[in-house]
């Protein structure tokens, strides 16, 4: 955590306790060797895939604890089932559930706030975002994929949440838009290799066969040796991590439990809504008019 976080609100300073940023790595466990693993996800996305109970909302739950804790990212989600991500509703501008409208409506928004952080760039001649921007980076979390992509709505809605992700997985880094989707469906309906190549981190907790492990890690990494499917089932949370170039590594990821995660989102929530009034506050003070 960064020392203290603290707001000028114009004639005060104020103290809002400990926060991050996005801009720190993400803690996600320990390697093989015990090491801490610490990945650094801004200006990246990552791709969580395994079977039921693999693990995956155990690492989808670390990201958005570590991106609800800096007040640089704002927190977009998709949930499906509603309980995997809800405990982080209060510190999200955005909660969608299992709405297919709803979830279409986020990405397009998504879409247009993208093109239009393009077209600041471009006015400004940059090419990426920078810490302590004028704009904060997004993080929009997504568990599960295939139920907005492949079980509800009808074929059209489908198509369009496809091509919509599609987009700001491939767009999204530079305009400081991190996706992070999980799903239990590994299959190359769900996960083509255009997409999944889009994803600059892959990770692959256990997978019911070889074929849904290379659909996450990449094609050919069972015949080199690695396959998710080789993971224990008695052991959740372990998986295979992989960067765009990289070759995978064996992780254990942390584990929050409801009540750890219930506290992380209220301090966050907390933190976010301090924030917000001396944001308030200072905007209002630099709008009067010194006395004369
Ligand atoms: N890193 C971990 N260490 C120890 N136990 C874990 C870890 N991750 C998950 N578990 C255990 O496994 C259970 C299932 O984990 P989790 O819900 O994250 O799986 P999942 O892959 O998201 O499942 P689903 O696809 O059904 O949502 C958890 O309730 C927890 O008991």
């Amino acid at each position: 955590m960064s020392p203290v976080l603290v707001a000028d609100n114009g004639s005060d300073v104020v103290e809002l306790g400990p926060a991050l940023s996005i801009f720190d790595p993400v803690y996600f466990g320990i390697d093989e060797f015990g090491q801490p693993k610490r990945v650094p996800l801004i200006e990246r996305n990552i791709l969580i895939g395994g079977e039921p109970g693999s693990g995956k909302s155990g690492l989808l739950n670390g990201i958005v604890a570590h991106a609800a804790l800096s007040l640089d990212c704002r927190l977009m989600l998709l949930d499906g089932k509603r309980v995997e991500l809800g405990q982080w509703r209060k510190c999200a501008d955005v909660f969608v559930g299992p709405n297919i409208e709803q979830a279409l409506k986020l990405l397009k928004r998504l879409q247009i706030l993208m093109d239009r952080r393009y077209d600041y760039l471009e006015e400004c001649e940059r090419r990426k975002i920078i810490p302590g921007d004028v704009f904060t980076a997004i993080l929009l979390a997504i568990d599960e994929i295939a139920y907005f992509s492949a079980t509800v709505g009808t074929k059209q809605q489908k198509e369009e949440f496809n091509l919509l992700l599609r987009d700001l997985v491939a767009r999204g880094r530079a305009i400081g838009l991190i996706v992070a989707a999980a799903t239990q469906r590994p299959s190359s309906k769900i996960i083509d290799t255009d997409l999944r190549d889009l994803f600059a981190w892959r990770f692959a907790g256990r997978c019911t066969n070889d074929s849904s492990s290379d659909i996450v890690l990449g094609h050919g990494w069972v015949a080199k040796g690695w396959s998710a499917n080789a993971i224990s089932p008695n052991n959740p949370g372990a998986g295979l991590l992989i960067a765009e170039n990289g070759s995978p590594e064996l992780l254990k990821v942390a584990y929050l439990d409801d009540r750890t995660c219930a506290a992380i989102a209220a301090y966050a929530a907390t933190l976010r809504a301090t924030a917000a009034t001396e944001k308030a506050v200072s905007r209002v003070l630099r709008s009067v008019p010194p006395a004369a």
